[in-house]
């Protein structure tokens, strides 16, 4: 498919929503390509990975800076990498996105253009349902550099220990998390899935290790749940992209 598209390095034309959508390590950055004016009372939805990017976006700073403008949560769930410039590879037909309230007309417009939408209520349950499959998948694809279906064959007590751990500390975190949900889920995901942590690491690119890993490692500390699997593997990891 093939669609014009107009780009920009500073936005100068006001919007009405502005989806953020840098990697976590440039979300600061990133704003800084974003001014005010342009922005007024439009909605920021940030499609990143991980949820430590919400408390960064609702800091008293940007609230200064975007006083009219709403920070509302979003998840999406794809397989996309870029090729070259212009470029994007969508791999397999997920093409998934959820929001929280406030995004409505969004949700409409992607909707229309056809993905699969849902707007839910619980921005807590928005983010960990995320995580709860995302942070398994990455780690242990990036740990094995090899799609989910050879994790699934050489990693599954890890995987299983990794998905009942991160559901444990989304709970903590007051989501509903269901760990055999998600190990039933994963089961019916291709073999061939990969993660764009797993991608960004064999590219040699910045990677949003903290994002995921660190993050669920701060938010079990901040709620005493013990991680064992989870932490062995994140420090493997950060030890290994140090
Ligand atoms: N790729 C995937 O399959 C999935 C990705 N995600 C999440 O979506 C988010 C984006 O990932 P992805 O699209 O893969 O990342 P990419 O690296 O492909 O794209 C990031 C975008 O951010 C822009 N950007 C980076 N730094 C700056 C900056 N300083 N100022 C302005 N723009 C900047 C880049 O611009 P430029 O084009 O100029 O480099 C690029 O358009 C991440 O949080 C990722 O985890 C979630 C689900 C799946
Ligand atoms: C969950 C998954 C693997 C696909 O949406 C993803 O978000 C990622 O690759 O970053």
């Amino acid at each position: 498919m093939t669609a014009p598209a107009s780009g920009a390095e500073l936005l100068t034309e006001p919007v009405d929503v502005c989806l953020v959508t840098p990697k976590a390590t440039r979300l600061e950055e990133a704003l800084d390509r974003v001014p005010a004016p342009a922005v007024r009372d439009a909605v920021l939805v940030p499609l990143l990975n991980g949820l430590e990017h919400m408390a960064l976006l609702r800091q008293p700073l940007l609230r200064q800076r975007y006083p009219d403008a709403r920070v509302v949560a979003g998840a999406i769930r794809l397989v996309a990498s870029r090729t070259g410039p212009g470029a994007v590879r969508h791999e397999g037909s997920l093409a998934a996105v959820q929001l929280a309230p406030g995004a409505e007309a969004l949700a409409a417009a992607l909707a229309d253009a056809g993905l699969d939408v849902a707007v839910r209520p619980d921005e807590t349950g928005l983010l960990w349902d995320k995580l709860a499959f995302l942070a398994p998948v990455a780690l242990l694809t990036t740990t094995l550099d090899a799609p989910l279906g050879a994790v699934r064959k050489q990693l599954g007590d890890d995987l299983r220990a990794l998905v009942e751990e991160v559901a444990a500390v989304a709970r903590a975190e007051g989501a509903d998390a269901d760990a055999a949900a998600t190990l039933a889920f994963m089961a019916t995901v291709p073999a061939v899935m990969t993660s764009s942590l797993q991608r960004d690491t064999a590219a040699g690119h910045e990677t949003e290790l903290e994002a995921i890993g660190g993050a669920v490692l701060r938010a079990a500390d901040r709620h005493g749940v013990d991680v064992p699997v989870t932490t062995r593997v994140v420090e493997h990891l950060r030890a290994r992209l140090a």
